[in-house]
């Protein structure tokens, strides 16, 4: 049996798991995300003890495939570390991207934290555009550890779809596929909704997140000395930069914990 915990970040969901990436096939990670034949989740997060507030988190999409770095699944991983190993308030947590230092923010409910994390720098790269069902969407690339492509429109569900699941299709802009976030200003927010590479629309992206506010300060959208509201379907991000740092703030909050049966998935077969 696998002892896990599954957690969210505003409704992008994952079990977490205390174990070695290597344990994870493909087909095992899709067999046990599925929403009605398995636990059901966006991913899995296997994480890995290094020392006293020190961890290494794999992330794993619903299809399978192991992307560099998952923002709702770092402050997850905070969490459930917080919890389960007693770190302090002050994790290290290593990615495929590289280091994420994560802040517990104190005054948590229990299994509720809001957690801040820097999430390294954003890499623009040279604006492109692509289009879907004859409309073209012009995007900004933002490498946050993994690719996004930011669009300042608004285009509505079917639209998102459609053009997340072109732009994953071995089209020539995205040789490895991209997670696009197509934003509007609202107020001082910026609403936002994402497609995601290995997933599909999400209710929360944190480095899509963190996409949207680095691209929005490099358009000369918002001032680079104030943060970034990012508001998501399952709710709100704070984005802000300091030192060519990118630092996310949101909550994490465990929902159950269970036991899943060790089986061969019928893919495995
Ligand atoms: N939900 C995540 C991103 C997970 C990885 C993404 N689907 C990819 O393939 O790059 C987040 O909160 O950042």
């Amino acid at each position: 049996m696998i002892d896990f915990a599954k957690f969210h970040g505003l409704g992008n969901d994952f079990i977490v798991v205390e174990q070695n990436a290597e344990a994870w096939t493909a087909a095992k990670v899709r067999a046990i995300c599925d929403r009605h034949l398995g636990v059901g989740a966006d991913g899995v997060l296997a994480l890995e003890r290094l020392g006293e507030d020190h961890l290494r988190m794999v992330v794993f999409n619903q299809d399978g495939s192991r992307p560099q770095m998952c923002g709702n699944g770092v402050r997850c991983a905070a969490g459930y570390a917080h919890s389960r190993w007693n770190m302090s308030d002050a994790i290290l947590v290593e990615s495929d991207a590289g280091p994420r230092p994560c802040e517990i923010i104190p005054g948590n409910a229990p299994g509720l934290w809001q957690v801040n994390v820097a999430m390294g720098p954003a890499r623009i790269g040279a604006a492109g555009s692509f289009k879907v069902q004859g409309r073209t969407f012009d995007y900004v690339p933002v490498d946050m550890g993994n690719p996004h492509a930011v669009i300042l429109e608004f285009p509505g569900d079917e639209i998102v779809d459609r053009a997340g699941t072109l732009a994953n299709a071995a089209h020539p802009d995205f040789a490895q596929g991209v997670n696009l976030e197509f934003v509007e200003a609202r107020g001082d927010e910026w609403h936002t909704s994402v497609y995601e590479r290995g997933v599909g629309r999400t209710r929360a992206c944190g480095t899509g997140a963190c996409a949207v506010a680095a691209a929005i300060w490099n358009l000369d959208l918002a001032s680079p000395d104030a943060p970034v509201v990012v508001a998501l379907p399952g709710g709100r991000l704070t984005i802000a930069q300091r030192n060519g740092q990118i630092w996310m703030q949101g909550p994490a909050q465990e929902v159950f914990t269970g036991m899943y049966p060790n089986i061969r998935s019928n893919e495995d077969a």
